[in-house]
């Protein structure tokens, strides 16, 4: 579904590379982690492959399609769910969705219908006719994630789609996701949960200094290791223990 080769990424007046000749294979159907410290490189890969941020060097296809030949089929096979809010604040919640169903050329009954219904999957009908500068963060996080799927992608990326919120968004929002995956959506996903990656994920990789250091099924990668209980004690074990302040 998605295959990664020798992609890096060196941002201009950088010394250091933020992705380094990454290869990475993400199967149909997966539910797949980036988990890494701060500034591992977790952003600038999604971004990458979101087509949002243009590669140093190498090369990346997903559903067989490559970017450069194919912007515009890759573009509808995929959603994307930034860490920054993608919404207008001024703009009501059925506005705001209205306008980013209407980019992926959704429109008239059938796009009011979808918005009608994710709204209520997600606990925000009552909300739809407010305006978003009003809405909490776990309600901008489950507003957010709807404008990324309402053209139902073949794949997702999220970028900490659970950050910041509530334990009954978070649940909310994990649930969706996991819907949205049986029913065919393949995931790629960031987060700092690593709790939560470890429920939820197929296969994970931790990212540092822009490579990969590990990949596997969380299950998997915890039963190789001696006196190792849970994905985060791996983490720590992979990344160290000393905080990864950059500006
Ligand atoms: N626009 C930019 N210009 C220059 N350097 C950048 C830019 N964006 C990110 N970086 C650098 O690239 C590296 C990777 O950053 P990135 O945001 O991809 O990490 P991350 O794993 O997503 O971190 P976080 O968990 O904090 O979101 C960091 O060293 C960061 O400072």
């Amino acid at each position: 579904m998605i295959q990664i080769n020798q992609l890096s990424k060196k941002y201009k007046g950088a010394t250091d590379y933020s992705v380094y000749n990454l290869d990475l294979t993400v199967e149909e159907g997966e539910i797949f982690g980036l988990l890494g410290p701060n500034g591992a490189g977790k952003t600038t890969l999604i971004s990458m492959l979101c087509s949002l941020l243009k590669p140093s060097s190498g090369s990346f296809t997903i559903n067989g399609l490559d970017y450069h030949s194919h912007k515009n089929q890759l573009k509808r096979l995929i959603g994307i769910v930034p860490q920054e809010y993608a919404l207008y604040p001024t703009l009501t919640a059925f506005e705001n969705l209205t306008y980013f169903g209407s980019m992926y050329g959704l429109k008239g009954k059938s796009l009011r219908d979808t918005i009608q219904k994710q709204l209520e999957i997600l606990g925000l009908t009552d909300f739809a006719q407010k305006k978003t500068k009003t809405f909490s963060g776990g309600m901008k996080r489950r507003l957010n994630l709807i404008s990324g799927i309402l053209h139902r992608p073949k794949v997702l990326f999220l970028d900490e789609p659970t950050v910041g919120v509530d334990v009954q968004s978070r649940t909310v929002i994990i649930d969706h996701l996991r819907k949205l995956n049986t029913d065919g959506t393949t995931i790629v996903y960031t987060s700092h949960h690593l709790n939560e990656a470890e429920q939820f994920c197929t296969r994970v990789a931790i990212i540092d200094h822009g490579i990969i250091i590990c990949q596997g099924r969380p299950s998997e990668l915890i039963a190789n290791q001696h006196e190792i209980r849970h994905l985060e004690d791996l983490f720590l074990k992979l990344t160290g223990k000393a905080m990864r302040d950059h500006a």
